[in-house]
C-alpha cells in the first residue's frame, strides 16, 4: 500500500506547535497525501485491509486478525553502527577512546561521525543537514501518517506524549499495538500548545517512482539508513529502515535513548528492563525488574509459568522497558511505558512460554516468521506437532518453500510477534497504575556459557552498580553482529544509552548517596551456562527460573526465620547448597555455583581494559574502587 485511500487531509485539532512541525515536514518530504491517525478500530482495519490487498502483509487463515509481514532480507534487525546520538558537545554522549576514533570507512555514513563501542555521536547541526537532504522529497508517491501516542499510563505524572510522522502503514498498525495511540493523548498535555511533545520523523526512504530496485512489499533503503536522536531538542529522526527498534520510535528511540537522557535531567531512570510480580505461597507479593540484553530472556521471565516449586504466582507488568522514579517515601516505583509486546518468536513454545504462545493467536502482527500451508505460523523451537508435517508446506520468511534440508532456518532468528499487552493472560492487576509498582529487586543477567554462576547478590548499591556496569553477554540476532562473540553490554543498555555512559554510572551511583531511599537489592543471574563437553545448558531455565526467583525472594524477607542464607564469595553472595534453604525444588548441578578465581581475574582484566579504553576520564572513581576491591578479593 502506497497511498492510503481514506486519508483525512486535515491538521485541525492538533496543538499549534505540532501543526507547525507537521506542516514543515510535509513541505520537506512531499508526500502525495497525509493522514492524522485517530487510533480507531475502523482506521486500523482499513489500513490492514489495504496492506493485505497490496501484498504487504498476509492474513493467517487459522487465526483471528493475525498477519505476517516479511521484510527485505537486508532489513531484519536494529543496526547499531547506524544509530547515533546528536548533541552540541561530544563528551555529553561518548568519551574519546584511549586509542582514538576509528576512521569512518562506509561512504554512506557522514565523515564526522564518531563511532565507539558505547554509542555513536555526531554534531547535531551537522546531522540535521545530513537528514534534511535524506528527507527532501523522500515520501513522494506515499501517504504521510501522523501518529499521536503516549508512553506510559494515562494520567500518570511519569508518562510522555509524543508524535511519530511516518510513511509506513506497518509502523502505524504496529505503533497502535505497542503504544497508547490516537489524538486523545493530546488531552494529557501539560503545556497545551504541544511544545513539550517528543517529535519523531520516520521514513522508509524510498520515494516513488523509485530509481533503484526495491522490495515492493517491504520498501527500505539499507545503504542510507540512519537512526538519529537529538536529546537537546527531544527529537528522533529515523531514515531507511522499517524494522522494529529502528522504526517504531516509541520503543528504543524514545523510551530508552531520549528517555535515559530525560531521566538524567529529571532525576529518574529509563532502563531496558522487564517488570514482574511474584506472589509466594503465603500470599506475599513483591515486584522485581530485570535487565538482560536483547534476545536474552526478558519476555520469557516476565511471563514465567512456575515449574518445580508449588504455590508461586508470577504476573507481568512489562517485558522490555521500565521507567523508574523514587516516590515520596523513598521507594523505587516502575511503570511500563509500552502497551504491547514486540517479542522474539523463535524458541517460543508450549513448554517454554505458554503464556506468550496463547496470546499471539489473535490480533497479532508477525514479522519474518514462516507460514504453513494451513495458515499457521512456524518457527524454530515452536515445538509443535504439525499434522502430517511432511505434507504440510512451509513457506519460509524468505517466501520460499522450506524444508530442513535447506540448512537455513524457516523463520529469521530475530523474527517477532507484535501483540497488545491486554492479551496477556497473567497481566498484573497494577500494570496500568499511573504511580507504577514498588520495586524490591533489580536483576541483571546475560548469556554466559562459562564462568558466571546461576545467581549472585551484590554486597550493596555501589557494588550492584558495578555489577551492572561489568555485564557481558553473547551477541544475538537482535542486532547486526555476526557469530556468538562475548560483548560488553553494561546494564543491557549498550545500544540504548542516550548520554555518556560514565555520567550514566554517576547518575545510578547518586541514588546510593541520597538520604531516605529504600534501595532495591541488586542481583545477577545467568540461565545460559553450558557443559563444556556436551554443549548442553546446565540449567533447565524457563519455568524453573522460579527456583532462582524464590531464593532472591527469600533473601529479601525481613523475617530472619524465613530469610535464605547465603555464602560469601569474592564476586558476591551465592546460595548455600550445604543448607536446606539454598536453591530449592530439585537438583542443582554444582558447576552452576562454582566461582573460579582464574576466570574472574581474566574477567577483571577485560572489564578494566574496556573501561580504560572507552570510558576513561568519565569513569566514576567508585567503579574503579569496586574493580580494585574485586581483584583484591580474588587474589587473596
Ligand atoms: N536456555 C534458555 N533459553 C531461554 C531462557 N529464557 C529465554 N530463552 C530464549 O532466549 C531467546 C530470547 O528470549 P526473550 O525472552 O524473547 O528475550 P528478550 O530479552 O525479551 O529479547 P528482546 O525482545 O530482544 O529484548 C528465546 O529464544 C528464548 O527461548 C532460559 O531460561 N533458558
Ligand atoms: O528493538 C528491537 O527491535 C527489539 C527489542 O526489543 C530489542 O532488540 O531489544
Ligand atoms: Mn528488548
Amino acid at each position: 500500500m502506497e497511498v492510503y485511500a481514506h486519508a483525512n487531509n486535515s491538521l485541525d485539532g492538533l496543538p499549534s506547535k505540532i501543526r507547525e512541525y507537521v506542516q514543515e515536514k510535509i513541505t520537506l518530504c512531499q508526500p502525495s497525501s497525509f493522514h492524522v491517525c485517530d487510533g480507531s478500530e475502523q482506521e486500523n482495519q482499513e489500513l490492514l485491509d489495504a496492506m493485505e490487498q497490496a501484498g504487504v502483509i498476509r492474513r493467517l487463515k487459522k487465526y483471528k486478525n493475525c498477519y505476517i509481514a516479511t521484510t527485505d532480507p537486508r532489513d531484519v534487525a536494529r543496526v547499531e553502527s547506524r544509530t547515533i546520538i546528536c548533541t552540541k558537545n561530544m563528551n555529553d554522549v561518548v568519551s574519546t577512546p584511549r586509542s582514538g576514533f576509528p576512521p569512518v570507512t562506509d561512504p554512506n555514513l557522514p565523515k564526522n561521525l564518531k563511532q565507539t563501542p558505547l554509542g555513536n555521536w555526531m554534531d547535531s547541526d551537522e546531522m540535521m543537514e545530513v537528514m534534511e537532504k535524506r528527507f527532501a522529497g523522500c515520501m513522494r508517491g506515499r501517504t504521510l501518517f501522523v501518529i499521536p501516542y503516549m508512553m506510559g499510563p494515562y494520567s500518570s505524572p511519569y508518562s510522555k506524549v509524543a508524535i511519530e510522522i511516518t510513511d509506513s502503514p506497518y509502523v502505524v498498525v504496529s505503533m497502535r499495538i505497542m503504544t497508547r495511540m490516537g489524538t486523545q493523548v493530546f488531552k494529557e498535555l501539560k503545556v497545551p500548545d504541544g511544545s513539550t511533545v517528543v517529535k519523531c520523523l520516520h521514513s522508509v526512504g524510498v520515494p516513488l517512482p523509485s530509481d533503484k530496485p526495491v522490495c515492493s512489499t517491504w520498501p527500505s533503503n539499507p545503504e542510507q539508513t540512519l537512526i538519529t536522536h537529538f536529546p537537546e531538542r527531544n527529537e528522533i529522526i529515523s531514515f531507511g529502515s522499517g524494522y522494529g527498534g529502528n522504526s517504531l520510535c516509541g520503543k528504543k528511540c524514545l523510551a530508552l535513548r531520549i528517555g535515559s537522557s530525560l531521566a538524567k535531567r529529571e532525576g529518574w531512570l529509563a532502563e531496558h528492563m522487564l517488570i514482574m510480580s511474584i506472589t509466594n505461597p503465603e500470599g506475599v507479593k513483591k515486584y522485581f525488574v530485570a535487565a538482560f540484553p536483547s534476545a536474552c530472556g526478558k519476555t520469557n521471565l516476565a511471563m514465567l509459568r512456575p515449574k518445580g516449586l508449588p504455590g508461586y504466582k508470577v504476573e507481568c507488568v512489562g517485558d522490555d522497558i521500565a521507567w523508574m522514579h523514587f516516590d515520596e517515601e523513598g521507594r523505587l516505583r516502575a511503570i511500563n511505558p509500552e502497551f504491547g509486546f514486540f517479542g522474539v518468536a523463535p524458541g517460543t513454545s508450549k513448554s517454554t512460554n505458554p503464556i506468550a504462545l496463547d496470546m499471539v493467536h489473535e490480533n497479532t502482527i508477525f514479522t519474518n516468521v514462516a507460514e504453513t500451508s494451513d495458515g499457521d505460523v512456524y518457527w524454530e523451537g515452536i515445538d509443535q506437532e504439525i499434522d502430517g508435517l511432511h505434507e504440510t508446506l512451509i513457506r519460509s520468511w524468505k517466501n520460499k518453500r522450506w524444508s530442513v534440508d535447506l540448512g537455513e532456518p524457516a523463520a529469521h532468528p530475530n523474527s517477532r510477534f507484535c501483540t497488545s499487552i491486554k492479551q496477556c493472560s497473567i497481566l498484573d492487576p497494577e500494570w496500568n497504575n499511573p504511580q507504577g509498582v514498588p520495586i524490591e529487586a533489580i536483576i541483571f543477567g546475560g548469556r554466559r556459557p562459562v564462568g558466571v554462576p546461576l545467581v549472585f547478590e551484590s554486597f550493596n548499591w555501589q557494588h550492584g552498580v558495578f555489577v551492572g556496569a561489568s555485564m557481558r553477554s553473547e551477541s544475538t540476532a537482535a542486532a547486526e553482529f555476526k557469530g556468538k562473540q562475548i560483548m560488553h553490554d553494561p546494564f543491557a543498555m549498550r545500544p540504548f544509552f542516550g548520554y555518556n555512559f560514565g555520567q550514566y554510572l554517576s547518575h545510578w551511583l547518586s541514588f546510593g548517596k541520597k538520604e531516605g531511599l529504600q534501595l532495591p537489592k541488586i542481583y545477577h543471574v545467568n540461565w545460559f551456562l553450558k557443559d563444556s563437553q556436551t554443549n548442553q545448558f546446565l540449567w533447565p531455565g524457563f519455568g524453573e527460573n522460579i527456583r532462582v526467583i524464590d531464593w532472591i525472594f527469600r533473601r529479601l524477607t525481613n523475617d530472619s526465620s524465613k530469610k535464605a542464607s547465603a555464602r560469601k564469595t569474592a564476586i558476591g553472595l551465592i546460595p548455600d547448597q550445604s543448607t536446606s534453604d539454598g536453591i530449592r525444588g530439585g537438583e542443582v548441578n554444582p558447576a552452576l555455583l562454582e566461582i573460579s578465581n582464574d576466570f574472574w581475574l581474566s574477567e577483571c582484566k577485560a572489564i578494566r581494559n574496556y573501561f580504560e579504553e572507552n570510558v576513561n576520564e568519565n569513569l566514576p572513581k567508585e567503579i574503579t574502587l569496586e574493580l580494585d576491591a574485586l581483584q583484591k578479593r580474588l587474589s587473596q
